[in-house]
């Protein structure tokens, strides 16, 4: 059998001859292992390229380093490690290598009072770069809650009262009557709007961070949020919620603050971009608030 070479187009000189900023594959199947469990994820993996004359990359050399991330356990210095066999692999022609990882976390959360408990799911993205020997990693992560509007409780409790004067104008109060009269339909003539929400969370991690707190980010989100969507729920467990949501009534605007406030006191994060999406049920467009900070450097 004759051997014959195989033609590598990759290697030949580019007829335009232009850098590129980012090249490389995205979607690629991965399982990971982010503490200690295996997670299926997908991987976008690139490098810069630098060399404008370079026809093009080696896409089999990123692809080959993605294996180191089946054994270990995800943490900033093993994506660190595969950034660096990307520029290894690319000497001449690539400075700056990029890769971000998507997957879903699944987290077991308990009920409100009954015992309880169910998954939950959070699609979370790892963002690795090395530039100019800088290495950073961002998360993203989305979480799920309630939100009820506070100003659409204020009319439901005016129109409440207005009902109560209604049905009471020329009685003489009991106690025996009221109690009948607010376990009635009347007794709640209005109800506040409420929806299902979403806080996109985009975080910069300090430099020299060890883990990827992402357990410990969605934690601390929920509880800002204190309304967090629920999994296993019985009645017992609906009615907390309901008072839950009483007691917590916010608008996109509240929940934004609240997030900043709570991420701002992670160790772990140097900066970070927050978005609260309030689905509405009043009408069909959404209420939205954005909200960034930057640790101030010491
Ligand atoms: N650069 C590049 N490669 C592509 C593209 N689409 C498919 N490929 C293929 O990806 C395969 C892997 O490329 P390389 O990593 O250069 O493969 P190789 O030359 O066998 O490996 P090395 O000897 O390590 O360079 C090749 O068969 C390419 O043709 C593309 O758009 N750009």
């Amino acid at each position: 059998m004759n051997a014959l070479t195989l033609p590598d187009i990759a290697a030949q000189a580019s007829r335009q001859a232009l850098p590129l900023d980012w090249v490389g594959m995205c979607g690629i199947a991965l399982p990971i292992l982010l503490d200690g469990k295996r997670l299926s994820a997908t991987a976008d993996a690139g490098v810069s390229l630098d060399d404008g004359e370079a026809r093009g990359i080696h896409m089999s050399r990123l692809y080959l380093a993605l294996e180191m991330l089946e054994q270990h356990d995800l943490q900033p210095a093993l994506l660190r490690q595969v950034l660096q066999r990307f520029l290894d692999s690319h000497e001449g022609l690539s400075h700056s290598a990029y890769l971000r990882i998507h997957t879903d976390l699944l987290l077991k959360r308990p009920a409100l009072v009954s015992p309880l408990a169910g998954w939950k799911s959070y699609p979370v993205s790892i963002e690795a770069r090395l530039e100019k020997q800088m290495f950073h990693v961002e998360l993203k992560v989305d979480v799920t809650y309630s939100s009820t509007c506070p100003c659409s409780a204020a009319l439901a409790r005016q129109l409440i009262q207005q009902q109560f004067i209604n049905d009471f104008a020329t009685t003489t109060l009991q106690h025996e009557d009221v109690l009948a009269w607010l376990g009635s339909a009347k007794g709640i003539v209005a109800t506040p709007h409420s929806q299902r929400s979403s806080a996109q969370l985009r975080v910069h991690l300090q430099p020299g961070q060890p883990t990827l707190p992402l357990t410990d980010l969605i934690g601390r989100a929920e509880a800002a949020l204190g309304t967090a969507v629920q999994t296993a729920v019985k009645r017992a467990d609906e009615q907390a919620f309901a008072l839950a949501n009483g007691q917590n009534l916010m608008f996109c605007e509240d929940a934004a603050r609240r997030l900043n406030l709570a991420l701002q006191r992670s160790d772990a994060v140097q900066a970070f971009h927050l978005k609260v999406i309030h689905a509405e049920s009043l009408h069909a467009h959404d209420a939205v608030a954005e909200s960034r900070w930057a640790r101030a450097i010491a």
